[in-house]
């Protein structure tokens, strides 16, 4: 990996751009096709990506079944135990909105209510996600969701991994389809005649999806951008170097877009990290695809002081940032933006992927200097309730009506002023 000595003030804003034109202009048509043909357009991309010719879209509920059982028994309770873990820490964030007593009777309100129909999408080009219907699905059922829908793509044989179904099936989730990429954005947004049309698109996936959730945002809500995976590391020499580099390639593995960081006080550190990448790259089973990461967007920044390191981070606002420092958690106080932030070296970034319950859907490309990773907030709504009683209107209508004169609209204050005499 590079090392670059980091001049003062830099930003390290992620270079990823949001994806190349050629990249846009694939997913534009296949938003086009898939909104003008429906199941057919779907198919035709599924096969020339996906690599097999989907009869049936839809994932029957046997086959769900036969997927969870036909996982190791180990595993599922794995899954389950992680499930809980992620259950507990979203349940924390329930709201019930609030109503706000004002005199004379009159109240105002907050409504929250889930939303009805959400399609999360769990990435399965080049990986298998079973960790990301967890992380999709669990603060949808928290919210409420009544409809909720999975789609991801299947392998060349057709079938989806048997964790994801394992998954859904602990969840209790009976929608599934076998749809991938900018094709299964284009399906959830528009509705096909197989895959009803939902009213938010959540969840991770590659650039191409990426770039369709941003496409269809407007005719649909969708979460964030949470495109190839990022993480930073902000260490000192109290860091071990093997553990560093353990931890950038875990997330260099996922895509070879993936941006892998790391913003030393120690030179000394950066050298050895630089050294043991290499020397765990050799061995990584997806060693091709985490060396392009590392080679295209990997970087490794000494910095003079710990206060200049902070401030690259922040402009940086990595998805995932790992603390590995004296006092961590004091250092990690100062880290405003970041979609993730893992404090000390037992907190290792897998650790939030699978397990905690924390969630893994996190904001990418920068967008955690404005965006937050997946939450229970993602699937509800709010209304604003008004509830004047006769008096609390008698006292303000004359109020309301020459705000709304001073801004030349006659009607609206022609409308306050209406009620309060006898009518017929
Ligand atoms: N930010 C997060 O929260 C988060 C979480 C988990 C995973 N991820 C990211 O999810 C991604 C998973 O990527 P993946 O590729 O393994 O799975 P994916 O499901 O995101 O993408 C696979 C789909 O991409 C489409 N595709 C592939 N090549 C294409 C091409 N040349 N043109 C058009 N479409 C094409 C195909 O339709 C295929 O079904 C990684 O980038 C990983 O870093 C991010
Ligand atoms: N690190 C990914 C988010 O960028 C999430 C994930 C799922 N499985 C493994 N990792
Ligand atoms: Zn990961």
């Amino acid at each position: 990996m590079k090392i670059t000595k980091l001049a003062k003030g830099i930003s390290l804003k992620r270079p990823l751009d949001g994806g190349n034109e050629e990249q846009l202009k694939v997913v534009r048509q296949v938003l086009a096709d898939v909104r003008a043909q429906g199941d057919a357009a779907v198919r035709t991309y599924t096969e020339k990506w996906d690599g097999f010719v989907p009869n049936e879209l839809r994932v029957a509920k046997e086959e769900i079944e036969a997927g969870a059982n036909a996982l190791d028994d180990q595993l599922y309770t794995d899954l389950k135990e992680a499930a809980d873990n992620i259950r507990l820490y979203h349940e924390q964030q329930t709201r019930t909105g609030y109503r706000l007593d004002l005199a004379n009777g009159s109240w105002l309100g907050q409504r929250i209510t889930a939303l009805d129909a959400v399609g999360l999408y769990v990435p399965g080009g080049t990986a298998a996600y079973p960790s990301s219907v967890l992380m999709n699905v669990i603060p949808a059922q928290v919210a409420g969701v009544k409809r909720i829908v999975i789609t991801s793509p299947a392998g060349r044989d057709g079938h989806l991994p048997v964790g994801v179904l394992a998954a859904a099936h602990i969840l209790g989730v009976e929608e599934v389809y076998k749809v991938g990429g900018a094709q299964a954005i284009g399906a959830l947004a528009y509705g096909t005649e197989t895959i009803a049309a939902v009213d938010k698109i959540t969840g991770p996936g590659n650039i191409f999806v990426a770039l369709a959730k941003r496409e269809v945002f407007g005719e649909v809500a969708i979460d964030m951008i949470a495109g190839p995976s990022e993480i930073a590391v902000l260490a000192d020499e109290t860091a071990f170097a093997d553990e560093v580099a353990a931890d950038l390639l875990s997330q260099a593995e996922h895509d070879k877009l993936a941006c892998v960081i790391l913003v030393t006080t120690s030179e000394e550190l950066a050298q050895k990290v630089a050294i043991e990448v290499e020397k765990q790259l050799a061995s990584l089973p997806r060693e091709e695809v985490a060396r392009a990461s590392v080679e295209n967007f990997g970087a490794i920044y000494i910095a003079e002081t710990m206060a200049d390191a902070i401030d690259a981070i922040n402009s940086l606002a990595p998805e995932h940032l790992e603390v590995v420092t004296k006092n961590a958690e004091a250092v990690a106080e100062q880290i405003s933006h970041a979609g993730g932030i893992f404090i000390g070296r037992y907190s290792s970034e897998p650790v939030g992927d699978y397990f905690a319950g924390t969630n893994h859907v996190l904001p990418t490309n920068s967008t955690a200097r404005f965006a937050s990773g997946l939450n229970v907030d993602d699937f509800v709504k709010k209304s604003s309730i008004v509830y004047y009683s006769e008096k609390t209107w008698a006292e303000n209508a004359p109020k309301i009506a020459r705000l709304a004169r001073m801004e030349g609209l006659e009607g609206h204050a022609r409308a306050v002023e209406s009620r309060g005499w006898e009518k017929e």
